[in-house]
Parts: structure tokens; C-alpha cells; sequence
């Protein structure tokens, strides 16, 4: 008989996506005891998770509203999308830069105040046009903070633009390193970039360490005029320090994702309804992504993609699986494999990975594991979650 999982759904979900979990599921956005939760940005930092939670799936990148210590102290992983919406970032960031560099708001904003006839807004058009004329990419250097999936896609693209660009990652992946066009400059730091560019992108997570990551220091270090574009998270940037900038002149425009009362009407400032990721594409990618891994999760209990646990595949060769999450400290595996021979148990295939403080165990056996012996896994000192994952 197929498993029936349980998953809640907040926020909406490509329907493509929601397709990928099996027929057996039940699935809304009113589940009371949900095995899995699917997100995007809403706030489960507020809300009170249920007990019966054994993964979140989040179909996208930032995992900022997600409690994920909390979630790793019950050993439930938090999935997420990386890559999956990086190329609908990319395509507003630049729609942000000729933006800012071709004072289209404003323009629009001008056009949008004309009135009269055919011929007086003709006139009004050609007089009042050269307020907003603006400048071209092709030579201009693009500085980006944060050369994940989407800073450098970023950096791709505005090198095929023709511009310059110089980037800062202190802890770029290999796979990152290699999107890279070998024309990007890398900067030792973050006021290297910022002395640098004509446009600033940020790309980075908002983690402690990259609070107020653009501030009233690192603006006034800035090129006169420069175009500061924030598609990452509310909080990178200090808005204050944006404003003063903006009026001191040391910013010509800021171009970001995250309205907030103080930016409402102000000169200079564009902000979006955190529209980065919301194309059909981005939110059918991340949601076939986080289905196929939360199910796969729930299912048999293999791990891709998870923010706070290792990658742990391992193909089924036998029908008797246990799945175990556990704190990387010495003797765990001793102790689980001990507790499984008292019971006779013959272990069939293994494997354990950590990261971090995270660590996690398959053990497939050759036949139907006793309550009791989930029980006494349970006990050990160190033990988050164990889950019994038969297919027979
Ligand atoms: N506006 C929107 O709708 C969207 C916003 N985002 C935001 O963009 C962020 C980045 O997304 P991805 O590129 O997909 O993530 P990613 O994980 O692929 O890349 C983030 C990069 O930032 C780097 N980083 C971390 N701290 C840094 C620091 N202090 N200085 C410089 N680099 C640092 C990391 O090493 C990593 O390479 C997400 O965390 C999310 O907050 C992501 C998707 C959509
Ligand atoms: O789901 C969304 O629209 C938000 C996307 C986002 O901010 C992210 O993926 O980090």
C-alpha cells in the first residue's frame, strides 16, 4: 500500500511542483498535523511548528524565516532550492541596473505628471527629458558581494554587457569558482568592491555577518554617484545610511526588494514587492525541487539539499530502513550498530555523514525492525530523531 505523508502548504506553491508529491499525500494549506511543511516566505520563526514535522521544504533560497537551529535541535532538516530561482534574480538585477543607470522611474514618474493636449505634452516631453538622461553599462564596473549562484550569474551577464566587474566571496564554492568568468576581479574585501564600482549588488544571506553590510562607513567610501542595488535580504543594507547617501549624492540610486516605510516616496529609491524570484519558471523550479527532496525524505529518507544537515544518498537494496539523525560527537555509530546486533538485526548496508554538529545515518537490515529496537536508538545520548522506514 503507498504511504500517505501529510503536507502543509504555505504561501503559494507552483502548482507543477505540488504535482511531484505523490498521489497518496494529503495535501493543503489547512493540514493540523503535517509530516512536512512547504514554504516560501512565510514567517515560521512565529509560528509554532508541530511535533509531528519531519521536514521543511523551503521553494527557494534564503532560509532566514525558518528557525533552522531550533529545527536542527529536533533532528528535522530544512530543504531549500539552490539555483532554482538564481536566474530570475539575475534578470531584475539588471533590469535594476539600466534602471538606475537610464533614471527610468523618475523618467516615468515625470510622464506620468503630463497633461494638456497631444501637442503641450509633445512639448513638455522634450523639454523636461534631459533631467532624466542617464548613462550606458558598456565600461562601468559592476562590484558584487556574494558570488553564489545568483552573484554569479550576475557577474556573467554584466560581463556580456560589456562591463567591468570585481567581485568578493570570502567562502566561494567550487562550483561558483567555476560559473565565473575568468574577467572577474576578485576583491580581498568588501570596501575593496565598494571603493571600486559604479553599481553594487549584494547577493549574500542575511546571517549576523552581513547585517548592515552596506553602512554609513562603506558608503562614504563609495564613487560619487554610485547605484546600489539590494535583492537579497532586508537588514543588508542600512537604510539610514542609504538615504543619507542618496541625499549627500554619494549614491545616485537605490534599487531594492524590500519596501519599508522609511523608503516610501524618498528620491532615489525604487523599491519592489520582492519580486526576485517570482517568475512562472523560478516557482515551478523550486518547488519540483523541494517536492522531489522532501519526498524523497520522507520516503526513504535520503538527504539533498538540506541547509542544515550533509548530503546522504543511499540507493534501497533492502526493504528494512533507519534512518537516524544524530549530534557528530564519538560512539554513535558503535552504539547504534550494538543495538541493532542485540537485536539480531543483520546490517545490510550503511552509511553516515556529518556537518558541522549534524550528523546523519542509513542503516537498511535484512528484516523488520522491533519497535523496541527504535525505542532503545531513541534513547541514546545524543540521538535527535530516528525514523523506520520500511517498504514491505
Ligand atoms: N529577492 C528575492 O526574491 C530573492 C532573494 N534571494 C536572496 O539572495 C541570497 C543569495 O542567494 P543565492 O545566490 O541563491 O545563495 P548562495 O548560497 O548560492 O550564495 C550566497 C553566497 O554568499 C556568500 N557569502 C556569505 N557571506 C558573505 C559575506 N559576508 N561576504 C561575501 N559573500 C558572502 C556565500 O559564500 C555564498 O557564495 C539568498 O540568501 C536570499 O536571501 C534569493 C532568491 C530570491
Ligand atoms: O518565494 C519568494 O518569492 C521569495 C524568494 C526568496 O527570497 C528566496 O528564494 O530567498
Amino acid at each position: 500500500m503507498p504511504k500517505t505523508f501529510q503536507v502543509l502548504i504555505l504561501n503559494t506553491i507552483s502548482k507543477r511542483g505540488l504535482a511531484r508529491l505523490p498521489a497518496s499525500y494529503v495535501v493543503g494549506s489547512d493540514v493540523v498535523q503535517p509530516d512536512a511543511i512547504l514554504v516560501r516566505s512565510a514567517n515560521l520563526r512565529e509560528m509554532d511548528i508541530p511535533a509531528s514535522v519531519l521536514a521543511i521544504g523551503r521553494a527557494g533560497a534564503g532560509t532566514n524565516n525558518i528557525p533552522v537551529k531550533k529545527l536542527s535541535e529536533r533532528g528535522v532538516p530544512v530543504f531549500n532550492a539552490p539555483g532554482a530561482n538564481a536566474n530570475a534574480v539575475k534578470e531584475l538585477v539588471i533590469a535594476g541596473m539600466l534602471m538606475g543607470a537610464r533614471n527610468l522611474i523618475p523618467a516615468i514618474r515625470f510622464v506620468e505628471t503630463l497633461t494638456g493636449s497631444d501637442e503641450e505634452m509633445h512639448k513638455a516631453t522634450e523639454a523636461g527629458k534631459k533631467a532624466f538622461a542617464g548613462s550606458e553599462l558598456p565600461g562601468r564596473t559592476l562590484g558584487v558581494i556574494g558570488l553564489g549562484a545568483i552573484g554569479s550569474l550576475v557577474a556573467d551577464a554584466a560581463i556580456k554587457l560589456g562591463m567591468n566587474v570585481i567581485g568578493f566571496d570570502p567562502a566561494i564554492t567550487v562550483e561558483a569558482a567555476w560559473r565565473l568568468p575568468a574577467r572577474v576581479k576578485k576583491a580581498n574585501s568588501v570596501e575593496e568592491v565598494v571603493k571600486a564600482a559604479d553599481f553594487i549588488t549584494l547577493h549574500v544571506p542575511l546571517l549576523d555577518a552581513t547585517r548592515n553590510l552596506i553602512n554609513a562607513e562603506r558608503i562614504a567610501m563609495m564613487q560619487p554617484g554610485t547605484v546600489l542595488l539590494n535583492f537579497a535580504r532586508e537588514g543588508i543594507v542600512d537604510n539610514a545610511a542609504a538615504l543619507a547617501g542618496l541625499q549627500s549624492g554619494q549614491l545616485h540610486a537605490y534599487l531594492n526588494d524590500f519596501p519599508a516605510n522609511a523608503l516610501q516616496r524618498q528620491p532615489g529609491v525604487v523599491c519592489l514587492p520582492h519580486l526576485g524570484a517570482s517568475t512562472g519558471e523560478a516557482e515551478e523550479n523550486c518547488a519540483v525541487m523541494v517536492a522531489e527532496q522532501v519526498t524523497d525524505y520522507l520516503e526513504n529518507g535520503n538527504i539533498l539539499n538540506a541547509v542544515n544537515f550533509p548530503n546522504v544518498n543511499m540507493p534501497r537494496e533492502s526493504a528494512y530502513r533507519v534512518a537516524i539523525a544524530n549530534a557528530n560527537v564519538p560512539n554513535m555509530l558503535g552504539q547504534i550498530s550494538t543495538a541493532m546486533a542485540n537485536a539480531g538485526l543483520n546490517i545490510h548496508n550503511m552509511v553516515n555523514k556529518s556537518r558541522g554538529d549534524m550528523a546523519y545515518t542509513l542503516v537498511d537490515v535484512d528484516s523488520s525492525v522491533p519497535d523496541s529496537v527504535v525505542e532503545e536508538l531513541c534513547a541514546i545520548s545524543g540521538v535527535l530523531a530516528v525514523r523506520y522506514l520500511p517498504t514491505a
